[in-house]
C-alpha cells in the first residue's frame, strides 16, 4: 500500500516570520487558515493588489502587515516560512528557487511538486489540535475527516487535558514511575469517551 511520508509538526507562528505573496482569493484562504490556528501569527502579506477582505482581516489582527506592491527579493530576507499565492506560475518557480537557497520552507498554491510542506485540515478542542493530511490526494477528504473528528471528539476534552496536567505536575517519583501512573489512570479513557458519546 502507498503511504504518507510527510512529517507533521506544530509550528509557533507567533515567534516565526511568515510571508504570503498574493492578495487574491488564495492569499485570503492561506491567511485565514493561518490565523484560525494562530491568531497572533506574525504574517507579512505582499500583493500587487490586495482584496478588501484581506484588509479587513489585517485590521482585526495587529500582527499582520500588508504591502500593496509587487514582490521584491528582499521580502524573503527576514522570513522563515513563505506561502506563494499569486496567479503567476513562473514567478512562483523563481521565488521558490530563491527561498530554497535561503533554506526557507515554502508552500506553493496549486503546485504540490513545488511545496516543502502542505497545509492540513485542523481540528481544535481547546488545547487539543489534530492535523489531517491525505498526502495531497484529496483536500476534500481532509475537510470531511476534520468534520467527522470535530463531531466525534467531545467538547469537554480540554477539561481532561487540564486535569491531566494537574496530575502530571503532582505525581512524584522518578520518570518511569510517573509514566506508569499516567498510563494507568488513562487506560480506560477510550472506553469512557465512547460511553459518554
Ligand atoms: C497539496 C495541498 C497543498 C496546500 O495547499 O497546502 C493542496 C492542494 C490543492 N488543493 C486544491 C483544491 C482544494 N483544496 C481544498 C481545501 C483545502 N486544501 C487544503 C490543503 C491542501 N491543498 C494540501 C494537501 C492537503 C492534504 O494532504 O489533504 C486544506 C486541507 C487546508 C488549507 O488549505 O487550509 C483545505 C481544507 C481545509 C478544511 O476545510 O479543513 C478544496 C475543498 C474546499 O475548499 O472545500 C479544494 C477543491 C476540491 C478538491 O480539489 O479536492 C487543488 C486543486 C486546485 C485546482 O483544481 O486548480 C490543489 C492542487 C493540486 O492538488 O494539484
Ligand atoms: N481562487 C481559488 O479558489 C482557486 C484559484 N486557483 C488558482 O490559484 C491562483 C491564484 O488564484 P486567486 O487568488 O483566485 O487569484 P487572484 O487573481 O485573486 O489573486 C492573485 C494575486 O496575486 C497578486 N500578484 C500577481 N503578481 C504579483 C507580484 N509580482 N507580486 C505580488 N503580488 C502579485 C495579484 O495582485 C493578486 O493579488 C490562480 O492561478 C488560480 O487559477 C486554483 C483553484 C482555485
Amino acid at each position: 500500500m502507498e503511504r504518507n511520508n510527510l512529517f507533521p509538526v506544530f509550528l509557533k507562528l507567533e515567534s516565526l516570520d511568515t510571508l504570503i505573496v498574493g492578495g487574491g482569493n488564495v492569499g485570503l484562504e492561506k491567511l485565514t487558515a493561518i490565523l484560525k490556528s494562530s491568531p497572533s501569527a506574525k504574517v507579512t502579506l505582499v500583493g500587487r493588489t490586495i482584496q478588501d477582505a484581506i484588509k479587513d482581516v489585517a485590521k482585526a489582527h495587529p500582527t499582520v502587515k500588508l504591502y500593496e506592491r509587487n514582490f521584491k527579493l528582499w521580502d524573503l530576507w527576514d522570513k522563515d516560512i513563505v506561502l506563494l499565492a499569486t496567479d503567476n506560475r513562473s514567478l512562483h518557480e523563481a521565488i521558490k528557487k530563491l527561498a530554497r537557497t535561503r533554506r526557507i520552507l515554502t508552500n506553493v498554491a496549486d503546485t504540490p511538486d513545488l511545496c516543502d510542506f502542505y497545509l492540513g485540515s485542523v481540528v481544535t478542542k481547546g488545547n487539543l489540535k489534530i492535523g489531517v493530511s491525505t498526502n495531497g490526494k484529496s483536500p476534500t477528504i481532509s475537510k470531511r475527516i476534520r468534520e467527522y473528528l470535530d463531531e466525534a471528539i467531545p467538547d469537554n476534552t480540554n477539561e481532561l487535558l487540564d486535569n491531566m496536567q494537574k496530575i502530571r505536575d503532582q505525581i512524584k517519583g522518578d520518570f518511569g514511575q510517573k509514566v506508569k501512573v499516567l498510563n494507568e489512570i488513562t487506560a480506560s479513557w477510550l472506553e469512557e469517551a465512547a460511553v459518554v458519546k
